[in-house]
């Protein structure tokens, strides 16, 4: 059997008497890609914010290795749209966050010459382009080796080619590092290309689970069937 990594038990989310989620239950295991989809406002950041611990659940459970996430969960890292670097801090010190001790140095150079930036570690933000700005942010999220990277539409601010560039660029790292990987996005083309399973959150909750064999896959038959399955997402959203 393969093992949960996380687990979320009827969890339910309300803001006073605004209901953002109720009764969502899902589970991800050890090393897996998955997305969670659905229309703007249905709650989909404020799962992730509770899986990362920024936030409190009002009902139910999330646990990580069996263990409930009740503060800042610290194994788990996330990126969001915009990159969030310092201005004032070269990539690679944006990597390392200021450490300036052996390790986390030569672990920083390693991860910027993974995202293709090695040679630009001693530019400053303002020098690079939005697209190399999403390869530092995701350098410094892999920096304390989490165990679940959360990637809150981390592309969305992207043109379509640096977008499928960074694609593959996540699902090459997914696979050289075994990270279980959340992506919350809009574009549900993106989500059936990088993950193994799509959950949908509608009416407050996850209401379907799609599992994806056609993951990473280019050749035209696969293609095919991702779009099969991106035209049954879509129907899926769309039902009233
Ligand atoms: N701190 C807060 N206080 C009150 N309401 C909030 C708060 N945070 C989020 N909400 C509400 O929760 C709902 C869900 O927001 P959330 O950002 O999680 O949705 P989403 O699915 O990620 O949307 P999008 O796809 O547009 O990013 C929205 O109606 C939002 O206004």
């Amino acid at each position: 059997m393969t093992e949960q990594l996380l687990g979320i038990k009827n969890v339910g989310k309300h803001y006073a008497d605004h209901v953002v989620l109720q009764n969502v239950n899902l589970s991800i295991v050890k090393s897996e890609f998955v997305s969670l989809v659905g229309m703007s406002g249905g709650g989909k950041s404020t799962l992730l914010r509770m899986i990362a611990g920024l936030e409190k659940p009002t009902a139910g459970k999330i646990t990580q290795d069996s263990q409930e996430v009740t503060n800042l969960n610290p194994k788990v890292k996330m990126m969001f749209q915009d990159d969030r670097l310092l201005p004032w801090m070269d990539i690679l010190h944006n990597v390392t966050l200021g450490e300036n001790n052996d390790s986390a140095i030569q672990r920083a150079l390693f991860l910027l010459k993974q995202v293709g930036l090695e040679k630009y570690i001693s530019a400053y933000p303002k020098q690079i382009s939005g697209g190399q700005k999403q390869r530092v942010a995701l350098a410094r999220a892999l920096m304390p080796q989490p165990e679940i990277l959360l990637l809150d539409e981390p592309l969305g601010a992207l043109d379509a080619l640096t977008r499928m560039k960074m694609q593959d660029l996540i699902l090459q790292i997914w696979k050289n590092t075994g990270i279980a990987m959340v992506l919350v996005t809009h574009d549900i083309n993106e989500a059936v290309r990088m993950s193994q399973k799509i959950f949908v959150v509608k009416d407050a909750t996850v209401v379907q689970e799609y599992h994806n064999e056609f993951q990473g896959q280019m050749d035209e038959e696969s293609k095919k069937g991702q779009d099969n399955l991106s035209n049954q997402i879509t129907d899926e959203i769309m039902q009233e």
